[in-house]
Order: structure tokens, then sequence, then C-alpha cells
């Protein structure tokens, strides 16, 4: 096994060749696909008469345009319909498993694929999907993938790509209360900008990181992309191994768990591997952070003044102005008390049980604000069921919540949750570009779960600190 950081370490171990343009050629674990990215790549395939070569490594869910209310067939939405059927022949013909809303087992994709034990330690995973990042919290080497590579994957299973840098990010320190894992990414990305993750992989390390569950590493890893870093990972340990050790697959296949741990093991950067760069951040001075802006970078702590475009770095100048004028916000002013019209609790960034169980802690006992629309899109339909065997969705219920089932909703509007006109929304998920909730006027501010549970009760957005945390039963 060669030496240096979990990167190195995962790529020479997935290795095929280096290509005539210089490009490494690597296999890939896991295939993963959705409906919106892989029509055209099938597509593609289909011209040229050519099998997918691994359907066994390849696993189909559907999540972007699914419905959140009234899910039967056909969807009322056609485009939504064809982009359904579409998929479906296509994994059909090509014999790939697909997690369809019958199989009690859909959800959007960077969800389903570490509950389903898929996602494991040392192995190369893509997706036609940004946030693929997601899977790093395993210390898998996870990208994004566009559609002529998803292409090369569905008829190769191997994918062409440069070596990017790597960037220790060191989080020494503990959270404080109320402030969590995305609160720690929204300030990595508010420090280094949206684009200063540019040729890196990021690792994250340090004791605010090995203190979180893997749902909080999950959350993290997800908002790598935001910060520009071409991936995100966790060095694996005893919490990565119990959680997978829970999975159906593994609980099954208990051999297979032997099997993989000492690789597992073997595949964690070493103590004297060399970065390209370190970067440290003291999880203990962290409030929890919320975005005045329409970039995820656009981040300040729940307590600090909205900076003044003209003290931002000269590149940053104009945006942030756009951005203000967008928000209606004014330099000096905080997010705390900025009304909100709509409050929404899921995404791939947010929405595991986990992060609705604190949530419910908020909620329980309450009631959403008069103004407020406020729902809940379950990551996956496992975490939907869990959610409601546990009594949590009673509770969001009884506040005023409306519980959806799973999907990516309201984090893209790509069915019919969208924002109206101005709305704004405290949302749990991770991108605030305008438009992103489906109105051009919409506005959506980036919080942690807790923080949409609190701005849902109180129409604003809110210190959850100051609001007190029931018990759920
Ligand atoms: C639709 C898909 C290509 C897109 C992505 O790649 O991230 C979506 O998931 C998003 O979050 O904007
Ligand atoms: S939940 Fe949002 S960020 Fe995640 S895959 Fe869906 S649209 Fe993309």
């Amino acid at each position: 096994m060669s030496q240096g950081t979990l990167y190195d370490k995962v790529w020479d171990r997935h290795k095929v060749t280096t290509l005539p343009n210089g490009q490494d050629q690597l296999f890939v674990g896991l295939h993963l696909i959705h409906e919106v990215t892989s029509p055209q790549a099938f597509g593609m395939l289909r011209e040229r008469d050519i099998e997918v070569a691994r359907p066994d490594l390849t696993l189909a869910t559907v999540d972007h345009i699914v419905p959140t209310a009234d899910q039967s067939r056909p969807y009322g939405d056609d485009a939504a319909e064809n982009m359904m059927s579409e998929l479906e022949e296509n994994v059909r013909d090509a014999g790939i498993d697909f997690l369809d809303p019958t199989s009690g087992e859909q959800g959007i994709v960077h969800v389903v694929g570490p509950e389903q034990g898929l996602t494991q330690p040392g192995k190369t995973i893509v997706c036609g999907d940004s946030h693929t990042s997601t899977h790093g919290a395993f210390g898998a080497l996870a990208f994004g993938i566009g559609t002529s590579q998803i292409r090369d994957v569905l008829a190769t299973q191997t994918i062409a790509m440069e070596k990017q840098k790597v960037r220790k990010i060191q989080v020494d320190g503990e959270l404080g209360e109320g402030v969590e894992a995305k609160d720690i990414i929204l300030e990595i990305i508010r420090r280094l900008g949206t684009e200063g993750g540019v040729g890196y992989v990021y690792e994250y390390a340090g004791e605010a990181i090995e203190d979180l569950d893997m749902e909080g590493r999950m959350s993290i890893c997800n908002m790598s992309i935001e910060g520009g870093a071409r991936a995100g990972y966790v060095n694996p340990d005893e919490t990565t191994f119990e959680w997978l050790e829970e999975t159906d697959y593994f609980q099954e296949n208990p051999e297979k768990f032997d099997e993989l741990k000492p690789y597992w093991e073997s595949i964690s950067s070493d103590d004297d591997a060399e970065y390209d760069d370190v970067v440290r951040i003291d999880a203990s001075e962290l409030d929890p952070v919320v975005t005045w802006g329409t970039t995820p970078g656009q981040g300040i702590g729940i307590h600090d003044p909205i900076p003044a475009p003209e003290d931002l770095a000269d590149d940053k100048v104009d945006t942030a102005r756009r951005a203000q004028d967008h928000m209606r916000v004014e330099p000096g002013e905080t997010m705390d008390g900025y009304d909100i019209d709509v409050a929404f609790l899921g995404s791939c960034t947010n929405a595991r049980l986990p992060d609705l169980r604190r949530a419910a802690r908020i909620v329980e006992g309450r009631e959403v604000d008069d103004d407020v629309r406020a729902f809940v899109v379950p990551g996956s339909q496992r975490v939907q069921r869990q959610a409601e065997e546990e009594g949590l969705k009673d509770v969001f219920e009884a506040a005023g919540f409306d519980w959806r089932n799973a999907g990516c909703s309201m984090c893209l509007g790509m069915n019919e949750d969208q924002l109206e006109g101005d709305e704004a929304c405290a949302s749990s998920s991770n991108r605030n570009f305008v438009g992103r909730q489906g109105s051009k006027d919409g506005r959506t501010v980036l919080m942690n779960p807790r923080m949409v549970a609190a701005a849902a009760i109180t129409g604003e957005v809110s210190d959850v600190r100051d609001l007190e945390e029931v018990a759920v039963q």
C-alpha cells in the first residue's frame, strides 16, 4: 500500500493507466445515476450500440423531479413523467437496480447510497451530480461528473481524471451548543470562498470532525463542491465502521464487513502525509451561520453585521452589491430578525434522520408562525419511515409543518415545490443562488436544520439557542 493521503492511496489503488493526454484512467467502484443527468448518456450508448459494462456496480434512484405530495402515475407534470419513464426503460434494458418509489428505498441519490451500505471507505464513487462529494464522508473518493463522463463510466466503468491537490482543513476544538456540522462548512466556504477550493480536494480532519456522527460528516462533505473543491473526504474511523456495520448490506453479509475492514483501515492518510495546503479553524468560536447573499460563501454568524461590499475583496464587491439588493439586506444589519415566508427542511445536505430529530426537538410543543408555510421533505423513504415510526412526523404535523414524501423538492424546485414571487425561505439545503428555489425573485437563506425549525416557529431568522429545547418522547 502506498504512503501519503487517503486521496493518494485510493487514487493509486484504482488507477488503470496514465492516458496519452496525461490524465489517469480510474476504475469506478460505484456509479450512481438519477433521472436528470443520465438519459443523454444512455442515448449516446444506444447510438453506438454499446452495452452498460457493469450494471452490477451501478445503482439508480429518482429524486429531482419526483412529486413529494401526489405520487400516483402518470405524474401530473409531463416532463417529470417523461424523465421517470425514460429512466425506467434505461435501467430495465441495462439490468440496473432501481430504487424507485415503490421499492420503499427511493430517495435523494446522496442519501440512499450510504443507506444501502454501498458507499464505503476507499471506493471510487461517481454520479452525474455535483453533490456526489457527500460520499467522501465515509473515506470514499467521490466526484460529480458530467454527461460525457457518465457515458464513459456506463460504457467502461472507468473515468479519465486529473489528479488534484489536497488541502487539509483542520477543525480543532468542540462545537458549542446549537452549532453543528452545517455551520462548520458554511464557515469554511465563507473564509476560503466559493472558488477557494478550485484545483483541490478537501480532507476534513481534527477533533470537531472526529466528534461528528456520519450524518454531520456527510453535511460537510456535501458542500465541498460549494467551496469549489472537486471532492471532500474524512478519514474513516470507528464511527464510520459502526455506521456501516448497521446497514442492511453488512447485516446480511457480515463476512464482507470483516473482509473489507482491514482495507478500510489501511487507506487513511498517514500521520506524516504531506498536504499542498493546510487551513485551521477553531470550532469552539463558531455561532450558527446563516447566509445573507446569493452564494453559499456569503455567510455570517447569526449576530454578526452583514459586510459592506466595499470592505470585501475587489472581485467580490459587485456580486455582494447585487446579492444585497436581491436579498434586500443592508450592511451593518444582522440576519437575526429577517422575515421569512417559507421554511424548508430537506435536501441531501440536511434531511437525514438525526437532522430531523434535532429539528423536531425545537418544534415540539410549538406552532409554526401564521405567515409561514413550512414543510419537511425527508431525504429518503427510509428516513421518512423511521421518522414516522419515531413519532417525528406527528411532532412536525402538530406544529403545522407539511410532511412530504422523499425527494429533492424545494432544494432546486424541479418539481411543484417552489417559492412564489419574492418569498424568503429558511432552507437547510446547500445553494442560495438567485432563482434556485423555482422563483427568480425568491430569496433563500441557508442555515442548519435546527435554525430552520426556529425560523419556522418565529417567522424570522432567529438564533435557535434562544428557543429552549424540548425532549421528544
Ligand atoms: C440536477 C443536478 C445536475 C444538479 C447538480 O449537479 O448538483 C442538482 O442536483 C443540484 O443540486 O443543482
Ligand atoms: S437535494 Fe438539492 S443539492 Fe441534493 S441532489 Fe437534490 S437538488 Fe442537488
